[in-house]
């Protein structure tokens, strides 16, 4: 393994120096001299971090590779300044064995452009009726301790109380995707309120999302488990959830770029591209999501990356699929939105986007401090630059990109994994 410098960055907003990264960890901070044979990279006015963690991420390996590859994928994850990303279950077939997550963990590593931790399913098929195998999948190469039915919820209590009291010895934690379909469901497409009336579209109520999230932070107190919240989208679950921490039950949360960035509004075009679910809120939900991400209710900023082709996509808003990609734009919307704008320091956004990510995912080699003998999964960026998003530059294989002509200040410059630079601006680094 070469031995890599990054020269004259900033130590998480600090004072600049020199970081050797040698087989893979930290091995010296300070004013380095160069060798023959190090891999050089000039970090001077760049802010250098430990890489992005994404707890919620859809690369569609297996099943739908017209969509997205797990190489493909982490290329994006590497591009956007990600050194871990957690896959969802809901491939075909569903991540619900122990053979099946270690597929997806092999793969990642075998790429080698990021940390790919498979999600395990909490239940067989994502069918809601019987547990998947949470304990093999724990004990696995992979090592799986986030587990989730993503796309859909874990609608029967009695099933949600049952996979909790399962996964308490291995500490595990259920991401649950909140929605109540007996109020969601069928042929709803977006929020419902003021603009889907006048749209003609169905739509879902918030409180489809806030009943289960109150349900779960019950559960999550009875059993004494750990529960996650999923894309965090109204501000009724931001208020249970900030109720529940209170109460010291063990409910940890996560909101995405685009439910902190965009509003119901942007559906009036009919444009499928901000179809989603669950479906962008107005704007006093987005307010409050921005609040509780600022004083830490919500925990973490994870990306639904949610890859579509094109004919799933490219239809009439009813019947276009749900969802949008997110993760080469994440730290430019969120720097942008909430450092930028001065609603939190960027200590706050490591905080969001790396650290605590990495420690409800049970993540030992991430979201550490810069610091020698930690490992050498960094990010640098930089606060300054200004970033106009292409659709067209994209890593993804798939074209459903929100933020396309958008501009925002904050970029990606670098990424490392393990002392190997795995993206340079963007793209993918060859060595
Ligand atoms: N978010 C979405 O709109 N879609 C996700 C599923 C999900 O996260 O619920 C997908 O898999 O496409
Ligand atoms: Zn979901
Ligand atoms: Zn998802």
């Amino acid at each position: 393994m070469r031995d890599l410098l990054i020269t004259g960055a900033k130590i998480a907003d600090g004072e600049p120096a020199d970081v050797l990264i040698r087989d893979g960890a930290i091995a010296e901070i300070g004013a380095i001299e160069s060798a023959d044979g190090i891999e050089r990279l000039d970090a001077d006015g760049l802010v250098l971090l430990p890489g992005f963690v994404d707890l919620h991420t859809h690369l569609r390996e297996p099943g739908r590779e017209d969509a997205e590859t797990i190489a493909s994928g982490s290329a994006a994850a590497a591009a956007g300044g990600f050194t871990a990303v957690l896959a969802m279950a809901n491939t075909t077939p569903v991540t619900d064995t122990a053979e099946a997550a270690e597929l997806v963990y092999d793969r990642g590593r075998a790429i080698g452009l990021v940390d790919v931790f498979p999600v395990g399913a909490v239940t067989k098929g994502l069918a809601g009726e019987e547990l998947a195998e949470l304990g093999l999948m724990a004990r696995s190469r992979a090592r799986v301790r986030l587990f989730s039915d993503d796309g859909t919820c874990v609608q029967d209590a009695r099933v949600m109380r049952r996979a909790l009291e399962y996964l308490k010895p291995f500490d595990g934690v259920i991401s649950q995707h909140a929605q109540d379909v007996s109020l969601a469901g069928g042929s709803a497409c977006c929020h419902e309120g003021e603009i889907s009336g006048r749209l003609g579209l169905p739509g879902w109520p918030g409180a489809a999302e806030s009943v289960i999230v109150a349900r779960d932070v019950q559960l999550a107190r009875h059993t004494g488990s750990r529960v996650h919240v999923a894309h965090v989208s109204t501000a009724e679950s931001v208020e249970i959830i900030r109720w529940a921490k209170a109460q010291g039950i063990a409910v940890t949360a996560e909101a995405t770029p685009h439910h902190l960035a965009l509003g119901t509004k942007l559906v009036t075009g009919y444009d499928p591209v901000f179809k989603v679910n669950p479906p962008l809120r107005p704007s006093e939900d987005q307010e409050a999501l921005r609040a509780a991400l600022a004083d830490g209710t919500i925990d973490a900023v994870a990306t639904d990356h949610a890859p579509h082709a094109r004919h799933d996509k490219e239809h009439a808003f009813e019947a276009a699929a749900f969802g949008m990609l997110g993760l080469e734009t994440a730290f430019a919307v969120v720097h942008d939105l909430m450092v930028r704008s001065g609603r939190m320091p960027l200590a706050d956004l490591v905080e969001r986007m790396t650290v605590a990510p990495a420690r409800i995912a049970g993540l030992a080699e991430h979201g550490r401090p810069i610091a020698v003998g930690g490992p050498g999964n960094l990010v640098l960026v930089d606060p300054e630059r200004r970033v106009t998003v292409d659709a067209a530059a994209s890593n993804s294989l798939s074209r459903n990109n929100p933020w396309h002509g958008m501009s925002f200040t904050g970029a990606v410059h670098a990424t490392i994994l393990r002392g190997r630079v795995t993206a340079l601006d963007g793209k993918v680094h060859d060595q």
